[in-house]
């Protein structure tokens, strides 16, 4: 029986479901929908930070996953369906979006984060409509929307929360849990759609059905429009025209290396399943593909008609290491831009063509032109139509958030830093794996003091850049209302400090760094009035630390040879009476040490330290007397731990 009259209106249409989920088969199943299967091949990893709310990930990993398959099926399967639906559902706790765990003890990280709180479910919505053109080109509509459920677990106990674990039914749910089954015995309420805390917001989805088919007009594949919900709320519809080679506008959603390596390979290599598996994801419009690859199709047809596409890639995923091998093409391109300060000038004089900017940083007109090119490839750029035959060059929203030298957020300063010091010394990596030693000695090109003096200033407009970016999830990461006086050892500009003490009113922090950092920090302190941040000389492995009730140590341990990490904790430990607490910041490593990459990559320039996780760190810490209270994964450039002195 069909409840609702609209998804009648979709009968005759081939209407895809661009998930395996089984419950959201069931959901739409439910409904009276008929529809074939086809998994997406998207795979979840855009970056969380680059979004300013969880629902806007949800929305854009949902329509990533439907645009997958919409411009997979004419060419893969010879048919163009007319409606893809992709969803994607996260929970949400403490600002911390959790998706499907990765193994129990992630199932434990999320379900204790859980525990006696108040969470938030959101699935992320997307509706294709795809009109097929006569070039084999796909025209396509996009609808989307997001739902939100809010969800109260129970207190619950380690025992509890590890034999729901060994049930084996948190690993492939969002957040851990699954509502419909066993997990419903740790929900204390539930605010708003039930389903869409299974995986689909139905009624939701219904109403959208409706405005399409019943109050809009707009299915015209010549045209874009913004229609709008008679309920109130406007929805965008866009329109994209596949065969554009360069986005028109910046989507936090596609790796842009990615697109490059993409165009790249997209006329080199179609005939490598596995390529094609990688070069559909995003720009499947501009590979043609051999038919016989369809012979790797393995049809499954269920029960009542859906079609199961059981595909997978049968190689290796050359797409990956394309982007490997160009990885270090496109840092350099955003060096070099950012050295020239293309983004400051674009900033200014927004809409420039190549040729004005090659004159504004006084370079080639060639050279500029390539760069620029590069750059709109790798989305740090995009043009702008000038009715000119030139186009005009601006800012994407990620340059001018990062890259420009004044905003606030900028990593101008650490990306110098990168090129200027960093980047030699990773030339020298085959050395340092033979040697197993740091190769900083051998790029550093003179003792002279003056230049000594130059490159501590670089490494502190690096540390300082960096810090800002990272230093709000570091001061929001936990409550620290109870503690009153701070010390950031080794906390070189102050960075944290002045962000600490923002967050947290009742709070003074002392930053304690070698003098010849204090000395230089004063240009960096210039726009701050606030006295509760004041800085100390010295050095922590042999002067008195600043009492305190709070010690905050940030990209400091990770650094230091075991010896003098060892020394460093216990003359903390030392200064440190029972409760007083002790923040630390690193990027934390997964617990079987296959990423984040940044973590990884990072190690590779190390001088003595190592990099660990979180619970490597938590045991370090034991070991000196500090109990790890909570652990916090940010979706910033550096995690946080709050241990407590026993
Ligand atoms: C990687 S930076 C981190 C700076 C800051 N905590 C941050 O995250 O932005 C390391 C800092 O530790 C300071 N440092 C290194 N050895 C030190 C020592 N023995 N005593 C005091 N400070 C030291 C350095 O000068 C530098 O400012």
């Amino acid at each position: 029986m069909v409840l609702n009259p609209v998804i009648s209106k979709l009968s005759g249409k081939l209407v895809v479901l661009a998930s395996s989920s089984p419950r959201r088969l069931e959901i739409l199943r439910n409904a009276g929908l008929r529809f074939e299967v086809v998994p997406s091949w998207f795979k979840e990893t855009l970056k969380k930070g680059l979004f300013k709310a969880p629902h806007e990930y949800a929305v854009e990993t949902a329509k990533q996953k439907a645009l997958e398959v919409a411009r997979r099926m004419p060419i893969k399967h010879l048919k163009t369906p007319d409606m893809v639906i992709g969803a994607d559902t996260i929970v949400t706790v403490d600002g911390m979006i959790l998706e499907k765990p990765v193994d129990k003890q992630d199932a434990y990280r999320m379900l204790s984060s859980l525990s006696g709180k108040e969470h938030s479910v959101f699935t992320g919505v997307a509706i294709v409509l795809c009109h097929e053109k006569d070039d084999d080109e796909l025209d396509y509509q996009m609808i989307d929307f997001y739902e939100e459920t809010k969800v109260k677990f129970a207190d619950l106990s380690q025992d509890m929360l590890w034999e729901y674990i060994n049930s084996g039914e948190p690993m492939d749910k969002a957040g851990g849990y699954g509502i419909q089954a066993l997990g419903g015995m740790l929900v204390e309420y539930v605010h708003g759609d039930f389903l869409n805390v299974v995986g689909f917001p139905l009624n939701h989805f219904c109403k959208q059905l409706d405005v399409i088919y019943n109050h809009c007009s707009f299915v015209n594949p010549e045209t874009t429009e913004s229609v709008y919900d008679r309920h109130s709320s406007p929805i965008l519809i866009e329109q994209k025209d596949t065969s554009t080679s360069i986005p028109r506008h910046s989507s936090p959603s596609a790796s842009p290396l990615h697109k490059v390596c993409q165009r790249r390979c997209a006329y080199k290599c179609c005939s490598s399943f596995a390529k094609v598996n990688r070069l559909s994801k995003q720009d499947a419009g501009e590979i043609k593909l051999h038919n016989s690859e369809t012979t790797m199709l393995s049809v499954m047809r269920s029960g009542d008609g859906a079609v199961i596409d059981q595909t997978e890639p049968k190689k290796g995923d050359l797409g990956l290491i394309c982007e490997l091998m160009d990885g270090f093409k496109a840092s350099k391109a955003l060096f070099t831009a950012s050295k020239f300060g293309l983004f400051d000038v674009l900033h200014k004089k927004p809409g420039l063509d190549a040729e004005q900017i090659a004159q504004e940083i006084k370079a080639s007109v060639k050279g500029t032109e390539t760069l620029l090119e590069a750059c709109v490839s790798l989305g740090l750029l995009k043009t702008r139509d000038t009715g000119c035959p030139k186009p005009g060059f601006e800012n994407t929203d990620e340059a001018s958030c990062f890259l420009r030298s004044d905003s606030h957020f900028s990593l101008h300063a650490y990306i110098q830093h990168c090129n200027d010091t960093l980047w030699p010394v990773f030339a020298h990596l085959e050395s340092a794996v033979r040697e197993g030693t740091s190769q900083h000695g051998k790029v550093k090109s003179s003792t002279e003091i003056c230049q000594v003096i130059i490159l501590q200033l670089r490494f502190m407009h690096a540390m300082h850049s960096s810090a800002k970016v990272a230093a709000t999830a570091v001061a929001t990461a936990f409550d620290l209302s109870s503690y009153k006086t701070a010390c950031d050892v080794g906390g070189c500009t102050g960075a944290i400090a002045y962000e600490l003490i923002k967050i947290h009113p009742d709070l003074s922090v002392a930053v304690l760094d070698l003098p010849a950092v204090v000395e230089m920090s004063a240009p960096f302190q210039r726009q701050h009035t606030d006295k509760r941040v004041t800085f100390k000389a010295g050095d922590f492995l042999k002067d008195e630390l600043p009492k305190a009730d709070l010690y905050v140590l940030v990209r400091i341990l990770h650094d230091l040879t075991d010896e003098k990490l060892h020394i460093l904790l216990r003359r903390i430990s030392d200064a440190c009476t029972p409760g007083c607490g002790l923040l630390l910041s690193e990027i934390f490593l997964d617990e079987n040490r296959s990423g984040p990459s940044r973590g990884l990559l990072q190690a590779l320039s190390m001088s003595e330290g190592k990099q660990r996780s979180a619970a490597e760190y938590s045991r370090l810490l034991k070991g000196h007397g500090f109990i790890t209270a909570q652990v916090k994964h940010t979706n910033s450039l550096l995690d946080a731990m709050l241990c407590t002195k026993a």
